[in-house]
């Protein structure tokens, strides 16, 4: 079993008359450890899809099962406790609380675990290191750049140790230099502490740091999970020939 698994789900909205349906029937699949990027044009359910597998709504049909957990069958109240555990949210514009400090922004999700002070102040102390801001700890939002307050929000994203990290448009406020910096730091989270990640994003290069890149258009993935094993099956046959005419050299 995957991860993260959809099942024909469907979702749609009322806009006055009209009913638009920006997920209709999608199945998807997320191994562990995988890194996975979403692009397709803009309205077609990209965003709806992140906060359906994020437990912020739900669909009209199918289902979302995170981990072995059927998500779509939680109520609200249990639902929230399962977002403190086991997700993570990049958003665009970090969201950072500006009263608070970068320690007690990164805390704030902690606050929500049964786990004493100390192992509060280690999972803080390590989330904030895996971004490389340790020093920087006690500044507040408004004395960080963009880029180290957008680093401040993914080691918010990571420290609860989510079984997942969702992240929409993670570089889409940043200059080009500071949002490939990101770019690297979402890679090395994923490669180097296995961190499990679904990122919406319209900028295709950004999408190539995936391991597994998705198009969603007009309410489904242009490729299927079939096909896109088959392709990856195929990408691995093709690396292994190269492999062996290379030693052939
Ligand atoms: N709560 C809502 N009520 C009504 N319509 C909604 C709601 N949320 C999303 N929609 C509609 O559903 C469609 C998909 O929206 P969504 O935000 O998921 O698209 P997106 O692919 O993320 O777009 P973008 O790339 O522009 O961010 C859009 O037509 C949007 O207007």
């Amino acid at each position: 079993m995957a991860l993260v698994e959809l099942r024909g789900v469907c979702k749609s909205f009322r806009k006055g008359d009209e009913t638009i349906t920006p997920l209709d029937s999608v199945d998807l699949d997320i191994e562990a450890g995988e890194f996975v990027s979403l692009m397709g044009p803009s309205g077609t359910g990209k965003s709806t899809l992140l906060n359906l597998v994020s437990g912020i709504d739900r669909p009209d049909s199918g289902t979302i099962t995170v981990d072995g957990t059927e998500v779509t069958k939680l109520s609200r109240s249990k639902l929230a406790d399962w977002r403190a555990i086991n997700l993570g949210y990049i958003f665009q514009t970090h969201n950072l609380i500006p009263v608070l400090t970068a320690y007690e922004n990164v805390e704030l999700p902690t606050l929500l675990l049964k786990l004493s002070s100390r192992q509060r102040q280690q999972r803080v102390d390590l989330a904030l290191e895996a971004v490389g801001l340790s020093d920087r700890a006690d500044h507040y939002p408004r004395q960080l750049s963009g880029g180290q307050e957008q680093r401040v929000g993914i080691a918010r994203a990571i420290v609860a140790h989510p079984k997942i990290v969702v992240a929409d448009e993670p570089t889409g406020s940043l200059d080009v230099e500071t949002g490939e910096q990101i770019q690297l730091l979402l890679q090395r989270l994923n490669q180097e502490l296995n961190i499990t990640m679904l990122m919406v994003t319209h900028d295709s290069d950004v999408a190539r740091i995936a391991s597994r890149q998705l198009v969603l258009d007009r309410g489904k993935f242009l490729e299927t999970e079939e096909e896109t094993r088959e392709r990856q099956q195929e990408r691995r046959r093709l690396k292994a020939a190269r492999q062996i005419e290379e030693s052939k050299i």
